[in-house]
């Protein structure tokens, strides 16, 4: 039997009660008293290594070790993810799924989308003039919404489009709800799954044609290893898999927002510098402020890692956020300041809100440069070409619920749309 150093131990039963009390800092509360980036907790029931920091990351990506076929709750398939996606894959069949989407984001898709979210958002931003105040968070869901479905070839409704944002939304927001709010999570599944299963059917036998460098053409085509087609209710999972974490970026452009208020002098060099400045803004929105808090995966096979034994079948919990925040990896972590990406040393385990790893080989999110352009284009319009004014309103957000964002939305008042960005929004449409 495998013998290894003693991992630092929660004393009592179960602590789920305490991972719904602290949170995100569930995880970080324990490593740093304990002061190991390893400890040993018991939720709902079963015994659970948690891990932190660069090293563990790198051990947590390392496929040899870990498989993900049984590591995801059913109820957060039965929400969230859908079921017999690409996260709960694992070996050959997860490579070939996984290439299946990483042919989505090729270089001109991704510039594709970065002129679809610039008209989008310039479109929305003119409304939002006309009106008293806005919040962001709703406008947001929105607007990516538009964006999510005219990028991924997935016919929108202008009278459909609230309802679809707020569904696919709600998918993202049941990830860590008890009650009504996990609820709405199951039954937005069943209905964005019966929406896009029968848009598939209608690209297969050809009623609806959408562009080949679309994601409903190329997942609706998708030829498995076995050489059949993807079942229309798994072929959904997969689209909303591109459209529904698209969405979710609205959970981060309203911390951009909050960063920009708080942080008047990074919006006044994002006015007046280039686009390295703005990808570095984005950067440590996505470092600092919290969304998706941890990830699991079971052991494989028996093994030591730094001297600690995982045994197999073992549930391991990597911690994102606290591994974002890591004191041995990030000077001041808890301050938010964009220049620390300057001499970034672009390790793909230390800086992991999106998951960490090799792209095409495991099981980082797929979405990760979609997500950094989208984000980038809203925070240059929000600097650059908006006039605007924040509204008053309570703008803490819970580090308790998960995913978590400010509970007013953050509302302002927009002014102006300055004279470049309207004519900008006139060559946009024309094009
Ligand atoms: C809101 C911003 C986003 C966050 C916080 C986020 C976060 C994550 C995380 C934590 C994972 C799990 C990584 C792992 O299991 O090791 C993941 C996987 C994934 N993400 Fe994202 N994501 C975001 C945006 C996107 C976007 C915009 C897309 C698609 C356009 C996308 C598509 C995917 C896919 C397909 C996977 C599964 C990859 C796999 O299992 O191999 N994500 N994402």
């Amino acid at each position: 039997m495998l013998k290894g150093k003693n991992i630092p131990k929660e004393r009592t039963i179960d602590q789920t009660f305490a991972l719904l009390a602290e949170g995100y800092n569930y995880l970080p509360n324990r490593t740093y008293r304990e002061n190991s980036n390893i400890v040993q907790t018991r939720l709902l029931g079963q015994k659970i290594i948690c891990i932190s920091g660069e090293e563990a990351a790198r051990a947590f990506y390392d496929e040899g070790r870990f498989i993900r076929k049984t590591a995801i709750p059913k109820r957060i398939q039965k929400a969230l993810f859908g079921e017999h996606g690409v996260q709960v894959l694992d070996d050959e069949e997860h490579k070939h799924r996984k290439g299946m989407f990483m042919s989505i984001m090729t270089h001109e898709s991704l510039e594709r989308l970065e002129k679809i979210t610039k008209r989008e958002w310039r479109a929305a931003a003119g409304n939002w003039t006309k009106e008293e105040e806005i919040v962001l968070l709703e406008e947001a869901k929105v607007t990516l919404c538009r964006i999510a479905c005219e990028w991924a070839g997935v016919p929108l409704y202008e009278d459909e489009t609230r309802e679809r944002a707020r569904q696919l939304f709600d998918l993202v927001d049941s990830i860590g709800g008890v009650g009504p709010r996990y609820q709405r999570g199951r039954k937005a599944r069943k209905q964005t799954e019966k929406w896009v299963a029968d848009l598939i059917r209608q690209v297969r036998d050809g009623r609806l044609s959408p562009a080949e460098d679309t994601a409903l053409s190329i997942i609706a085509n998708h030829v498995q290893l076995d050489g059949e087609l993807l079942e229309p209710d798994v072929a959904a999972v997969e689209v909303i898999n591109i459209i529904r974490p698209t969405v979710a970026i609205a959970y981060f452009i309203v911390f951009g927002a909050l960063a920009l208020h708080e942080h008047p002098s990074v919006r006044e060099r994002l006015r007046e510098e280039d686009g390295t400045y703005s990808k570095m803004v984005v950067q440590e929105i996505r470092r600092y402020y919290p969304f998706a808090p941890m990830l699991g995966a079971r052991v494989r096979a028996d093994f030591l890692w730094e001297g600690y034994a995982f045994k197999k079948g073992t549930l391991v919990l990597l911690d994102l956020y606290g591994t974002n925040h890591h004191p041995d990896l990030w000077e001041k972590p808890d301050e938010f300041n964009p220049d620390r990406f300057k001499n970034w040393k672009k390790s793909p385990f230390d800086f992991i809100p999106q998951g960490g790893g090799d792209y095409d080989k495991g099981h980082r999110c797929a979405g990760e440069w979609a997500t950094v352009k989208v984000m980038q284009v809203f925070m240059e319009l929000l600097a650059k070409e908006l006039e605007y004014e924040v509204c008053d309103q309570d703008l803490s957000y819970s580090m308790v619920r998960i995913p978590t964002y400010p509970e007013s939305g953050f509302r302002m008042r927009v002014l102006n749309l300055k004279p470049k960005a309207i004519s900008q929004f006139a060559e946009d449409i024309q094009k």
